[in-house]
């Protein structure tokens, strides 16, 4: 039996990058940034009043209160986007808006509220120290500064710092396309009645939510009978994809035809993995393009655990990042059970006190697995996690 490093191992080796893609910056949210970005400006890009008010040079307004204003002469505005240079002379004050470039020779503003509001002539009642009241050039962010490194994700706060920054498009990586095919002729689709014997199709349905959540793309949703020239369409693949997943037929069945049939093409192997759910599993190259494939199994945990634990590395190692989950540690918020001699992945909730299972772990119970938010990976040689034990946890696609 194969280790799941080995197996993960073995899926990677099946693919390379995807080359980088340049987006506009209104396409880029929720993208993965393939370089870092460099601001173009400052930010603020001109020292600028951060109040209406007036602009004054703050020797002028020393001691001013509002039992004692300092009355000075007003020498025009200057509105937010006042493009021309003004500069101030002593004695006086201009009108200034929030944002707008503050004159030369300022050093303070006066908030409207402390004055009398005048335009020929104001009473300013506040005795604005040198740097009251003003935005500087480049206290936020400087040209040339890396503002965000590749591996962020474009969320709208840091898409706002991009745009600020005036950088107009981005690096991104790159959306593999995945084609997901559920095998089984027991399988009907969500919303038609199963008659005995039947199952709704649940696997397909997931996986293309799981692709779609580890921001890769959905080429297509088919589904497979069990008979081999169904499968031989796999085989016979040449469609523009970067990976094609499968789920069931890969057991020990009578009607395991996907295994059958793709196991004959000597490019596709089939093993087993010590590791719970997910045992059975399968991995290769299809088709004239030699698309990677990876046959996942029909239980639907087992799928779920499976995507994971090998196709989520594989999908992050086709956009350029790093295969390596990330785990997190955490502590047993109560006790549970594992089989030992393989690695086991327990669908679990993190709260504050801690992980603990989420429901009956059965690979066919999809009751549990939907309110879990982490898979804990519980070491083959492991039987038992007691209340408090430290765990390793693996987010769940969504819940990160
Ligand atoms: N004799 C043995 N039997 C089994 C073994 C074994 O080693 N020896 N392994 C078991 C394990 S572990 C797993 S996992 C399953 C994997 O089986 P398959 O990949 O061949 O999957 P199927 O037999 O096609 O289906 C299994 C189960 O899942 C349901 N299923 C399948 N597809 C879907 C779908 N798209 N949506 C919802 N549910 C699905 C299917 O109806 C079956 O109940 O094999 C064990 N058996
Ligand atoms: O290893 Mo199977 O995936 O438990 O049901």
């Amino acid at each position: 039996m194969r280790t799941v490093e080995e197996h993960r191992a073995a899926v990677l080796a099946l693919v390379s990058a995807l080359p980088a893609e340049t987006v506009e910056l209104s396409d880029s949210l929720g993208r993965v940034l393939a370089a870092d970005v460099v601001a173009r400006v400052d930010l603020p890009g001109f020292d600028n009043s951060a109040m209406d008010g007036y602009a004054v040079r703050s020797a002028d307004v020393v001691g001013a209160t509002s039992g004692s204003p300092v009355v000075l002469d007003v020498d025009g505005d200057i509105a937010a986007g006042d493009t021309r240079s003004h500069v101030l002379r002593p004695g006086v004050a201009m009108r200034i808006m929030t944002g707008a470039p503050l004159p030369e020779g300022a050093d303070a503003v006066v908030p409207v509220e402390d004055s009398d509001g005048g335009v020929e002539r104001a009473a300013l009642s506040l005795a604005a120290e040198p740097g009251r009241h003003l935005r500087r050039r480049g206290e936020d962010v400087l040209a040339g500064d890396v503002v965000l490194r590749a591996g962020s994700v474009v969320t709208p706060g840091r898409l706002a710092l991009i745009a600020a920054a005036n950088v107009p498009e981005v690096s991104v990586a790159a959306r593999p396309r995945v084609a997901i095919f559920s095998s089984g002729d027991e399988l009907v689709p969500v919303g038609h009645s199963p008659r005995h014997g039947e199952i709704v199709n649940s696997n397909g349905p997931m996986l293309a939510a799981l692709v779609a959540g580890a921001d890769a793309e959905v080429a297509g949703v088919g589904g497979l009978r069990d008979e081999a020239r169904a499968v031989e369409g796999l085989v016979a693949f040449d469609r523009d994809v970067d990976l094609i997943l499968t789920t069931g037929g890969v057991s020990m069945g009578a009607y395991d035809t996907v295994k059958e049939v793709l196991s004959a093409t000597g490019t596709v192997e089939f093993v087993k993995v010590a590791m719970r759910p997910g045992m059975p599993q399968g991995a290769g190259v299809v088709g004239e393009r030699q698309t990677p494939i990876i046959t996942l199994p029909g239980n639907p945990v087992s799928s779920f655990v499976s995507f994971h634990v090998f196709v989520l590395p594989v999908l992050r190692a086709l956009a350029g990042l790093d295969p390596e989950p990330t785990l997190v540690e955490a502590v047993a918020a109560q006790g549970w059970s594992t089989v030992e001699g393989k690695v086991e992945f327990t669908r679990v909730v993190l709260d504050a006190e801690g992980a603990r299972p989420s429901g009956g772990q059965g690979s066919h119970m999809l009751g549990a697995l939907a309110d879990a938010t982490h898979l804990a990976v519980v070491p083959a040689d492991r039987s038992k996690i007691r209340p408090g034990d430290p765990v390793q946890l693996l987010p769940l696609v969504g819940n990160n």
